[in-house]
């Protein structure tokens, strides 16, 4: 038997002297990783929020927006939490009786401040924003148009938020922040991915935003946006078209098919069955149509549909103008457009109309889309007032054919999207649950919440650092064992030795 057995025998390596460290370097250890886990544990996620009023032609809408609060200006996500529709009609609507324009907002506000927390509410701003409908309004009636945000202005000022204002939106903003929103939610922003293009169809303008490589922005600056967006330069196409939302090229298609004033319209753009008197005042009771009123005309007319989609495509065809162009190329009506470019995200009026349809699906040949349509506009009034009357807006559903027709027209015609590059759209209504549209974009800029460079690097998140610790921790331990197993007996023989 070898001396060092012998001694291994005598001495096992479960001395008390050997415990003590190790029960010292277990303690040592778990007193590591808990302070760890405490000291470094993220604080509990507080939010942040935000609200903006969609002040739409058709339609007031109020969007609730959130995010975390200890993130605002770089890593965190701007989500929409809430969206509340304003019962009734734009607020450009109530030009005659501008107080109910600020009261019919009352209801999406009180339920705003239910959603937002209320010791958040003073610290939330809130921005409203009108678009072509307000737009329209001030050409015609300034004065009415200044009435009507009195109005809005005083309900608001009178909520427990941050209000921020009210006021009317450029075309071109619009446009831009329709196409911030979109890139913001689908993180290609962040990334400096290839960007999607926006296309906004409301019922009095509609927009089409894209970057386009090489384009050269000197030819027409009125239609660029330079944006500096986390380190990357945008140099954004966009345009918005005044009158060529879908409600005001309706008039338009009717102000173009009752030029000779007559008491009898045949429709090609409405459905078989459908009759329904109009008045003509009401038709050309906007600044789209107004001078081409025709003169000495009676009061009303009929309104007969005949459901004839090639027909109805060349009466919208007309309302465009495509042969007056000063730039090198030109989308219609003399506005500059570059070579389309990138995938695009076609969302409101675009979205509800394809969808009600089911024609969202643009993979399909843009023939078949056609048939699809041209057979839809052919079907009976009676008979789609059957299938769909109770669930769809009678105006909403008598109007589908003529919009179909319209939206087709505009994106082949009017923006050029060729049969090869039809498929390049996609209809959407929202992004990862928020709705596309300017609200978002308009207010990430407002309140500066994309920064102009990237973020620098997130420090390590609470996770990653226990992590790291608990390994350092074992292996100090695996260590410390091994010290003991193979170190110690040498130490303690030359203790012995000593
Ligand atoms: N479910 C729906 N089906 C068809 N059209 C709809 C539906 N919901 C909204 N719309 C239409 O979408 C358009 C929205 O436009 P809006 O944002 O109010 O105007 P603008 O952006 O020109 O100021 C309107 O033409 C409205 O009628
Ligand atoms: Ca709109």
């Amino acid at each position: 038997m070898s001396a060092q057995r012998e001694m291994k025998e005598k001495k096992p390596w479960h001395t008390p002297l050997t415990i003590i460290i190790t029960v010292i370097g277990v303690i040592a250890i778990v007193a590591l990783v808990t302070v760890a886990v405490l000291q470094n544990r993220p604080v509990p996620q507080k939010y942040k929020y935000g609200i903006v009023l969609d002040a739409g032609s058709s339609h007031t809408a109020l969007y609730i927006y959130e995010w975390p609060a200890e993130k605002d200006n770089n890593t965190g996500r701007v989500e929409q939490k809430h969206s509340c529709k304003v019962k009734g009609k734009g607020i450009s609507s109530y030009a005659a009786e501008p107080e109910k324009a600020g009261t019919s907002l009352i209801d999406c506000m009180r339920e705003a401040e239910l959603q937002v927390p209320t010791k958040r509410h003073r610290e939330t701003p809130l921005y409203l924003g009108a678009t072509a409908g307000m737009r329209l309004l001030k050409i015609e009636d300034s004065a009415a148009s200044d009435k009507v945000f009195q109005a809005v202005e005083q309900t608001l000022q009178r909520s427990p938020f941050y209000y921020q204002g009210a006021r009317i939106l450029t075309g071109q903003e619009e446009g831009a922040f329709g196409w911030v929103t979109v890139n913001y939610l689908d993180d290609r922003l962040k990334q400096g991915l290839e960007t999607t293009g926006a296309l906004d169809l409301g019922g009095a303008s509609t927009q089409i935003s894209f970057v386009s490589r090489n384009y050269d922005i000197s030819e027409s600056p009125s239609n660029s946006v330079t944006f500096r967006l986390y380190g990357n330069d945008y140099n954004l196409y966009t345009h918005s078209f005044l009158c060529y939302g879908k409600d005001q090229v309706l008039k338009k298609a009717l102000a173009h098919q009752t030029q000779s004033g007559p008491t009898k319209v045949q429709d090609p753009c409405f459905h078989p069955g459908y009759s329904v008197k109009r008045d003509y005042a009401s038709l050309y009771d906007s600044p789209c149509v107004s001078d081409m009123k025709p003169k000495g005309a009676p009061s009303e007319f009929t309104h007969i549909g005949e459901g004839n989609f090639s027909q109805c495509q060349e009466v919208v065809k007309s309302l465009f103008n495509f042969t007056a162009c000063t730039y090198s190329r030109c989308s219609f009506d003399g506005v500059f457009q570059p070579p389309l470019q990138g995938p695009f995200g076609a969302f409101s009026a675009y979205y509800f109309v394809m969808n009600f349809l089911n024609l969202t699906d643009t993979s399909f040949p843009l023939e078949t889309v056609k048939k699809n349509l041209a057979n839809y506009c052919a079907t009976p009034w009676n008979e789609l007032k059957q299938r769909h009357l109770g669930r769809v807006k009678e105006k909403y559903l008598a109007e589908y054919c003529f919009s179909g027709t319209y939206i087709l027209t505009l994106l082949t015609e009017g923006y050029n999207f060729t049969k090869e590059k039809f498929s390049d759209i996609k209809f959407i209504k929202e992004i990862k649950g928020s709705d596309a549209g300017w609200t978002l974009g308009y207010m990430l800029n407002l309140t500066n919440m994309i920064p102009a460079e990237a973020p620098d690097s997130p420090p390590l998140p609470h996770a990653g650092y226990v992590s790291i610790v608990t390994v350092i921790a074992i292996l100090l331990f695996i260590l410390l064992i091994l010290c003991l197993r193979s170190i110690w007996p040498r130490c303690s023989k030359q203790q012995q030795i000593v």
